[in-house]
């Protein structure tokens, strides 16, 4: 079976006809241009597309040290961050690993229990981490490009007290590894000052662009995935993103149609999964794609399911709602896992006529007939086809997906490497928390609560 991913926009026919593909291809191709040749809005961050290639191999082996003695030493890593400081290592992880903490699959070697927190500011589950804590040695993993970010600050404060009272300030410190920016930012003085062990954040990759950076790796690599497999399947696809004609070009040909179909007035686009273990690899889709193209009022709206749990409760919308959507279904090919339905005595379930049938090929019917009634409602299909759950392929698919992004954005028109309108809330917030220079907003916000 082939490794290399691919893109099949065949359910397409009916919505988009092959000319609208072919009268796209100079658009395309000139987005491409200004992407590569580092002449549009936002090319002071670009350097995500040559790490695959071009990493700093010392660091790379840093982060493979630090993640044995992790492995060694740790229970549990915590891993503190917010938006492209944590979904990308989160969608690996839960990808590559085990569903479950609480068994060990044969022969493997107990890695540490991830867990992620400063994204969100929830004080339960603040408080419920904490008990998981009681008594286990931990690490943590504090992750943060500006190192300013409010909800992973307040999580390290936590947690970072938490690790002095167990260990000593000198081991607490041992055990706090530091991912920001190379020169500058509170988490940098702090790292310094207390001389964690910090990995960079290069100036030219955008959070939502940095899972292949420390930011991603080191979190990856201690939970037991092989890295290397990662790039490599990252390399694979960016030389095919890089060489590869137009017409078989998996992500020139996937910006092509969801920017075709978004100026059909398709402007909601839904990624459907149907593996729990994708649910993370959505979410960290969202991401890239919601800041890269929502903005100057454009851009379509990127929204998931996972299937077929949510067709129990958002598939009548995708079915029979308003027609505003189209689908792009994540499908792993191979399952690492073979589930044989047995034959009962009794049918009473009704179930007998499945027997000796797996539960993938369940999941696969069920897939297939569902992409069909979608398309026959009017959502077009599209579908990336991983070969399996395994790094390489998972680096295909990062890679894959961050190419076509910064493609698609461009021919949107619009920078897809800044995020202005985060600021706002932030703005809002600071006020209202009295940080000091935001008094004057502060009072014109009270009156409005
Ligand atoms: O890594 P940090 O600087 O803490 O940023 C974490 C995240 O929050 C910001 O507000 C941005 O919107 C995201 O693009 C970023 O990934």
């Amino acid at each position: 079976m082939s490794r290399e991913l691919v893109f099949d926009y065949s359910k397409t026919a009916g919505f988009i006809r092959e000319e609208e593909i072919v009268n796209m291809k100079k658009a395309v191709l000139g987005a491409k241009e200004v992407l590569t040749e580092k002449t549009g809005a936002g090319n002071d961050f670009l350097g995500w597309i040559d790490l695959p290639v071009d990493y700093d191999k010392d660091e790379f082996d840093r982060i493979k040290k630090a993640a044995e003695k992790i492995k060694g030493d740790s229970d549990v890593l915590l891993v503190i961050g917010i938006g492209g400081s944590y979904l990308g290592a989160r969608a690996a992880i839960e990808f590559l690993s085990h569903s479950f903490y609480n068994v060990l699959p044969k022969g493997e070697r107990k890695t540490p229990e991830i867990y992620f927190v400063g994204n969100s500011i929830s004080s339960k589950y603040i408080k419920d981490l904490q008990d998981v804590l009681e008594g286990k040695d931990f690490s943590i993993n504090i992750i943060s490009k500006s190192g300013t970010t409010t909800e992973p600050a307040i999580a390290f404060r936590v947690f970072k007290d938490m690790l002095i009272k167990k260990y000593g300030r000198e081991e607490a410190n041992k055990r706090i590894y530091a991912t920001t920016d190379k020169a500058k930012g509170a988490l940098k003085n702090l790292a310094t000052e207390e001389g964690y062990e910090s990995f960079v954040v290069p100036d030219d990759v955008g959070g939502r662009f940095s899972v292949l950076t420390a930011v991603g790796l080191l979190p990856i690599a201690v939970s037991g995935a092989d890295i290397d497999q990662l790039m490599e399947g990252a390399a694979a696809a960016r030389k095919t993103a890089l060489e590869a004609e137009y017409e078989k070009n998996p992500a020139l040909l996937y910006a092509a149609v969801r920017n075709i179909l978004l100026r059909k007035g398709k402007q909601v686009e839904i990624v459907a999964n149907y593996e729990p273990s994708l649910h993370y690899v959505s979410e960290w889709w969202k991401q890239l794609y919601g800041e890269s193209e929502g903005k100057d009022q454009r851009g379509i709206f990127p929204a998931a399911v996972d299937l077929t749990t949510d067709l129990h409760s958002m598939g009548q919308f995708i079915q029979d709602g308003a027609r505003i959507m189209f689908e792009t279904v994540l499908s792993v090919e191979e399952s690492p896992a073979e589930i044989v339905l047995q034959k009962e005595d009794v049918d009473t379930d009704g179930m007998n006529y499945l027997a000796g049938q797996t539960v993938d090929f369940v999941n696969k019917s069920a897939m297939n007939g569902t992409i069909l009634a979608h398309t026959d409602g009017n959502v077009p299909n599209l579908m990336v086809k991983i070969p399996s759950q395994d790094a390489y392929s998972l680096g295909q698919l990062f890679y894959f997906f961050e190419f076509a992004c910064g493609v698609s954005g461009y021919l949107l028109g619009v920078n897809p490497f800044n995020q202005p309108g985060v600021e706002s809330y932030k703005k809002n917030m600071f006020a209202l928390l009295g940080k000091p220079g935001y008094e004057e907003a502060r009072e014109a916000l009270l009156k409005r609560l």
